[in-house]
Order: C-alpha cells, then sequence, then structure tokens
C-alpha cells in the first residue's frame, strides 16, 4: 500500500490526483491532504479520504477547520501554517508526496520532501525553476525518486531510457517540447489589449487553476517548462525546442541522433501522467478515455509567436543568464499574473513586468534557500515597485 500526501488538494492537479487514487484502494492511501484557504473544501476532502492530517496553510482558517472535521467526526489532526506543510511533506506516515502547490508558497515543502527521501510526484515547476540545483541536491540527500507530473516532462520522462538518463550517451539530440499556443493562439499583440482574466484562463484544451491558465495564455508555461526540462533532464538549452501543437495530443518528444522521434500521446488529461507516476514503472487504469486517432484525423505543428508572446523569450533569457534570474524570472510573473488576475495590470504588461525586473537586478549566484529566499523578495517588492509604477 503506497501512502499518498497531496499538497495541494483543493486544486485541479489534487483533483486529478484523487480520482485516480480512488480507482485503486487497494494500492493507495491517502495520509495527509493540504489546502491554502478552501477550508469547506478540504474538510470534505477529509471526510472522503480520512487522512491522518488535515493541514490548512493559511492559520486563520483552522478552527474552522477543526470544526467542520468534529462535525463529520473525522478523526483527521488539523496542523496549520507553513511549518505543518513541511511536516506534512516529510513525516513517517508518508511514502509519495505529491507536489501540487501552485507557485512559490510549494518551494519549502518540495525541498523537504525531497530531503526525506519520498517519492516525490511534482507538479509544482515553480519549485524546479527557483531551485533547480537545491532540488537536486535534496533529492541525492534522500535517495528518493522524482516523477515529474507537467504532462510535458512526464512524456520526456517516457520518451527518455530508463526516465533520466545521461543525455548524450543515450544518444538523445533535443527535447521537443509541445505548446498548445493558449487561448490566443493566432492572435496579434494589438488584439490582446483588453483581454480579461476570464477570457486568458479560458484554456482551450486543459481544466487548469487560474495561475497556469495565464502563464499558458502569456507562453510563459512554456518557457518555465523549458528551464524545468533544463533542469530535470540536463538538456542544454540550446537542445531543447518548443513546438506550437494545438490539439495537446502529442504531449512532448524526444529526438535521438540516429532520426528517431519518440513521441508521448494522449488525450489531454493530467489523470495519465498522474497514474503514470503513482504507479511507475508499473500502469494502471487513469479513467482516462482510449486516444481515437481517426476522430482526431491530424495533428497540426507550428513556429511558436514570440513576438506576440515575449514570455518564452524571457524565460529562455534568465536560463541563460543563470544564478538568480530564474528566482526574478519567476517571482517577477507570479506577481504579474497575481495582478492581472486582481484586475490591476493589463495582459500585455505581464511581460514588461518581468523585462523590467530582469533588467533591473542582475543575475547573482544563489548559495542556500535562506539567500534564494531572499532573492525571490526582492524580485517581488521590484515587480510590485514596476506595477505600481504602470498603474499609475
Ligand atoms: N492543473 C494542471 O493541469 C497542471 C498544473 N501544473 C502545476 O501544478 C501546480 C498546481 O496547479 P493547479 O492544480 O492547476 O492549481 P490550483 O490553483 O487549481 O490549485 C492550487 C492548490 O495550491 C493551494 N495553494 C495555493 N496557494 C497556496 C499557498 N500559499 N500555500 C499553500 N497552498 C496553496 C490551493 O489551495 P486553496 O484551494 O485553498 O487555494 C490549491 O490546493 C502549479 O504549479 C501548476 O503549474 C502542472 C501541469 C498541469
Ligand atoms: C497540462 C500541462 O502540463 C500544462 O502545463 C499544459 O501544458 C498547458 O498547456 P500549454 O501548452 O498551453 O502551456
Ligand atoms: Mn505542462
Amino acid at each position: 500500500m503506497m501512502r499518498i500526501a497531496l499538497l495541494g488538494a483543493t486544486g485541479s492537479i489534487g483533483a486529478s490526483t484523487l480520482d485516480v487514487v480512488a480507482r485503486h484502494p487497494d494500492r493507495f492511501r491517502i495520509t495527509a491532504l493540504s489546502a491554502h484557504r478552501n477550508v469547506a473544501s478540504l474538510a470534505e476532502l477529509c471526510r472522503r479520504f480520512n487522512p491522518e492530517m488535515a493541514v490548512i496553510a493559511d492559520p486563520a482558517g483552522a478552527d474552522e477547520l477543526a470544526q467542520r472535521l468534529r462535525d463529520f467526526a473525522v478523526g483527521s489532526r488539523v496542523m496549520a501554517g507553513p511549518q505543518a506543510l513541511i511536516e506534512a511533506a516529510a513525516g513517517a506516515h508518508a511514502d509519495c508526496v505529491v507536489a501540487a502547490i501552485v507557485g512559490a508558497a510549494g518551494l519549502e515543502s518540495t525541498l523537504a520532501a525531497a530531503r526525506a527521501g519520498k517519492r516525490l510526484l511534482l507538479a509544482n515547476k515553480e519549485s524546479v525553476v527557483m531551485a533547480g540545483s537545491l532540488l537536486k541536491a535534496a533529492l541525492a540527500e534522500g535517495g528518493g525518486e522524482l516523477l515529474p507530473l507537467d504532462s510535458e516532462h512526464n512524456a520526456v520522462f517516457q520518451c527518455l531510457p530508463g526516465g533520466r538518463p545521461d543525455l548524450a550517451r543515450a544518444g538523445v539530440r533535443r527535447i521537443v517540447l509541445t505548446a498548445s499556443g493558449g487561448p490566443f493562439r493566432g492572435r496579434r499583440r494589438e488584439e490582446l489589449a483588453g483581454v480579461t482574466p476570464d477570457m486568458a484562463c479560458a484554456h482551450p484544451n486543459w481544466s487548469m487553476g487560474r495561475k497556469i491558465s495565464v502563464d499558458s495564455a502569456t507562453l510563459m508555461n512554456k518557457g518555465l517548462e523549458v528551464i524545468e526540462a533544463h533542469l530535470l533532464f540536463g538538456a542544454a538549452a540550446a537542445d531543447i525546442d518548443v513546438v506550437v501543437h494545438a490539439q495537446s495530443i502529442i504531449h512532448s518528444m524526444v529526438e535521438y541522433v540516429d532520426g528517431s522521434v519518440l513521441a508521448q500521446l494522449g488525450n489531454p488529461d493530467m489523470r495519465t501522467a498522474i497514474a503514470h507516476a503513482l504507479a511507475w514503472p508499473e500502469r494502471i487504469e487513469a479513467g482516462v478515455a482510449a486516444l481515437n486517432l481517426i476522430d482526431i484525423a491530424r495533428l497540426d505543428f507550428e513556429v511558436a509567436d514570440r513576438a506576440t508572446f515575449r514570455c518564452l523569450d524571457l524565460a529562455y533569457q534568465a536560463m541563460a543568464a543563470g544564478g538568480t534570474a530564474p528566482i526574478t524570472l519567476n517571482a517577477a510573473n507570479e506577481e504579474a499574473v497575481a495582478a492581472f488576475l486582481a484586475g490591476t495590470l493589463p495582459f500585455l504588461a505581464i511581460d514588461r513586468v518581468i523585462a523590467d525586473c530582469l533588467e533591473r537586478l542582475p543575475a547573482g549566484s544563489v548559495q542556500d534557500l535562506p539567500g534564494l529566499l531572499d532573492s525571490d523578495l526582492t524580485a517581488r517588492r521590484e515587480a510590485q515597485r514596476i506595477i505600481a509604477g504602470l498603474a499609475a
């Protein structure tokens, strides 16, 4: 029986994970669930899955959560605050941690799970972008394994021999990440001036949380994923390409020196990647409909429009600069997306905030977690100043 701590249980990845888990009660047991502020949903999930721990990251929700669990006669231990997330990630109650918190808020629990040697199912791409080398060191220290949930990286993992080999020895020429192009694919920049958060969050193929949906709309999601691929698989920036594939049927590809290209295909449903990583190296049923190639009929590819969607180049630029630059990129993006979702920043200003932040904060080196968190905070403050300046 695999015991699972699911961090970010009330989100989109959380729901898909619980759907897969519920199909296999003989294999999986949920031992910890977390949310940020969504007490009602977390309590409901505790009623269904009866975990040992129920973690609410915002301590303001702890009393209400405890009351709701008492009303349901659920005995989960209520824990609150960032330290509780770390305990849920690293404690002896779990063999496997699903890191499905959105944004930098997921970093410390992800590192804690790695350090504790858990099977780490990683959806929280922001933590890899921010702390790739610290995460690698934590994995080496803990001796556990990381299995990527992000659909592209899960696809690449499936297309590589042994999941994460030495790429040169394995004869890999390049990794090709597919991008849907998002809801604004094909639009010119001037057509995007007035787009609203709801328009940006209407992803054509995937049902996801609002932050990643906006990232898909700006192509920052693909930028973060290029950095994620660089750090997870050790591929050089020049060997990671992006191709727009509007149908999101091919989730990504690996090209070999002999001309072979291996691709992983499937319907756009995260339960495939989640089931793959939960059961790896076995395969289990995920509840995903079989792919019907006749219905799909064609697969289209096009070049990404980097002039309209500037975030992709900003990510390549931050990856090339290295050091604190990816931290700055991620922090500025999180602040800009939050402002856009709050209605205080136009869609087209998101890339401007990130570009200005990268320009104003030269890349330094990162030694440890406190230094990294300091760089993150500095970048957020700078981004907030830029956003306030643009509003004025
Ligand atoms: N959705 C998808 O298909 C994919 C997602 N990912 C990645 O997975 C991660 C999760 O995405 P997604 O599920 O879409 O996001 P959602 O917004 O749907 O869910 C986010 C989860 O994180 C919790 N959370 C938010 N802020 C905090 C915080 N400050 N502290 C602790 N917990 C917090 C939320 O709790 P609450 O509900 O209480 O707010 C919720 O449980 C992201 O990093 C995303 O990039 C990667 C590939 C695909
Ligand atoms: C499901 C998943 O992995 C998302 O990251 C997805 O890739 C977003 O689609 P885009 O290709 O539009 O960024
Ligand atoms: Mn993805």
